[in-house]
């Protein structure tokens, strides 16, 4: 079999996603997803005009020489652009595989390690109230598991609560928009709204929180310590993770589960959080980590220290990745949980999937490879339209974490 053409496709059904085809001579074709949140077209580009030109006549069931080929033969290695461009390589080449086989992906994985795929979707609101009764519409629908996030008193915008609409961080626009963040109204309120929860829903209930990066080691330790009484699921990206040993200062002080990791791209950026079990939860994600066949590798270093898999599934990771994470998610040993946002209707209806969901559990399909497709023609209807992931201040004009 020989790689014959690949190309790149890129629409925007309710938000911006870059999808790359594989086609080979045998008429098996795989897809794989390239999207990059408020970066897309750098991903789209670094695929058209410096990766596909190497692929065409390749053997696309080496794998794993084409996955080292893109990585060392780059020279500069690692980085968000570079990882989700051989990620969507290395998952169009398994899909293809998968598909060449007459299996479904996680079979060629190592077949399934569990029944269904616990997964969790996000309940906002702009306060306590309307965010407990977005919970309970999220329990109605059978999940077992919810993030919770709610507006701040005293701030205008928070990260995880929409202005009205459905949920889409990046911003269409033609540069960013800027947030205000106040660390301490945040550490005043957090506990409020998880003490709402218990007393609501009481503690059959998975509840999981997104700090998204906004404090410093000591901030967390702090929120830590303030939910050990909720007995969350996890406390997610509560602190940069650039330094990883950053996370021994939270560790200290909390037992409050901690999960990080949605923006690695490779196990370089998790290995000391793994090694020295800083972290319960990793959630590096196809797309944006190598593709599966790195993914493996985090996974497995992970299972020696008790670390599990939480994959990244917002809305801006394609039902493509969505597909090959859920066929990961069955077959992994070490499996935690699986972020759903739910992606929207017109979203869906351009990615066709074999992928479903009941009473709070996901299944990748029976479907021949990962069982997500692009429907080219509707794609089409969709343009690209730029847009930008939103930038946070603080109250005197410094840059901080969105
Ligand atoms: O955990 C999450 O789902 C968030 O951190 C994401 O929604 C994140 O804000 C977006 O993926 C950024 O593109
Ligand atoms: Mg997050």
């Amino acid at each position: 079999m020989r790689i014959t053409n690949a190309y790149c496709i890129v629409t925007s059904p309710g938000r911006n996603f870059v999808t790359l085809k594989i086609v080979t001579d045998e008429g098996v074709y795989g897809i794989g997803d390239a999207t990059l949140n408020g970066r897309e077209l750098a991903v789209e580009s670094y695929l058209t005009d410096h990766v596909i030109p190497c692929l065409i006549g390749r053997d696309p069931h080496q794998i794993e020489d084409i996955w080292q080929y893109l990585y060392k033969g780059a020279y500069w290695r690692r980085g968000p652009v570079t990882m989700s461009a051989i990620a969507a390589v290395d998952t169009a080449l398994w899909d293809i595989k998968a598909k060449a086989a007459n299996m479904p992906l996680y079979q060629l994985l190592g077949g399934k390690s569990r029944d269904g795929v616990m997964v969790y979707s996000h309940a906002n609101g702009r306060d306590i109230e309307e965010a407990m009764d977005r919970v309970a519409q999220y329990q109605e629908k059978g999940f077992k598991a919810i993030r919770v996030q709610a507006g701040v008193p005293g701030l205008d915008k928070v990260y995880g609560v929409p202005k009205g609409g459905s949920y889409e961080p990046a911003i269409r626009a033609t540069t960013p928009d800027e947030s205000l963040w106040a660390t301490e109204p945040y550490l005043d309120f957090a506990p409020k709204l998880f003490e709402a929860a218990r007393d609501r829903f009481g503690w059959d209930l998975h509840l999981l929180h997104d700090v998204h990066h906004r404090l410093t080691p000591i901030e967390a330790a702090r929120l830590g310590k303030a939910l050990e009484p909720y007995r969350l699921f996890w406390m997610e990206d509560p602190t940069p993770a650039e330094n990883q040993e950053a996370f021994k200062l939270i560790r200290q002080h909390t037992v409050t589960p901690v999960a990080t990791g949605e923006v690695f791209n490779s196990i370089h950026d998790c290995r000391e959080l793994i090694q020295n079990q800083l972290i319960d939860y990793i959630r590096a994600t196809i797309v944006h980590a190598g593709g599966i066949t790195h993914l493996r590798r985090i996974a497995a270093l992970a299972e020696l220290y008790q670390v599990r898999t939480g994959f990244h599934g917002a809305t801006d990771l394609s039902p493509v990745c969505m597909g090959a994470a859920l066929h990961f998610d069955s077959w992994v040993p070490n499996f935690g949980i699986q972020e759903y946002m739910i992606h929207a209707p017109e979203t869906d209806a351009v990615f066709p999937h074999a992928y479903s969901f009941k009473d709070g559990y996901m299944h990748p399909g029976e479907a021949p490879g990962h069982g997500v497709d692009i429907d080219e023609e509707l794609a089409k209807k969709y343009p690209y339209t730029q847009a930008y992931l939103p930038v946070a201040r603080l109250r005197d004009g410094s840059m901080w974490d969105w």
